[in-house]
């Protein structure tokens, strides 16, 4: 499995946003702007709920890492860093 932290995943996507949509999903869903990143915030969010109340671990764990990533490409279409947000951690 192709493991990498937080910060790690963080600094690639700042790399794929400006690459080829065609190849990457991280340069899609910032050429499709905010209003489209956030409505996929909020269904990931949905789903580490629901996989919370009614699946196992495993499952939650997969939906967290995908509302994490969605979470960064959000941050990366608005030019938030990870300072930004760690300021209020
Ligand atoms: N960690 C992720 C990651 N997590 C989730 N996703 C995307 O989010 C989707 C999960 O959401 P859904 O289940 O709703 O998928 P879907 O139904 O196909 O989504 P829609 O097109 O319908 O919105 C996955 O199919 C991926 O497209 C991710 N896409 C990319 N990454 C990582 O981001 C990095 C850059 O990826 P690229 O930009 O694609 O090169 C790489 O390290 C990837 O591993």
């Amino acid at each position: 499995m192709d493991r990498k932290t937080f910060e790690e995943l963080f600094a690639e996507l700042q790399q794929k946003a400006t690459g080829d949509p065609a190849t990457s999903r991280t340069a899609e869903l910032v050429g499709k702007g905010v209003h489209a990143i956030g409505k996929k915030v909020v269904e990931e969010a949905a789903e580490v709920w629901m996989a919370a109340e009614y699946e196992g671990a495993e499952a939650t764990a997969e939906e967290i890492s995908q509302l994490l990533y969605h979470l960064q490409v959000m941050m990366v279409a608005r030019g938030i860093s990870l300072d930004d947000v760690y300021a209020h951690l």
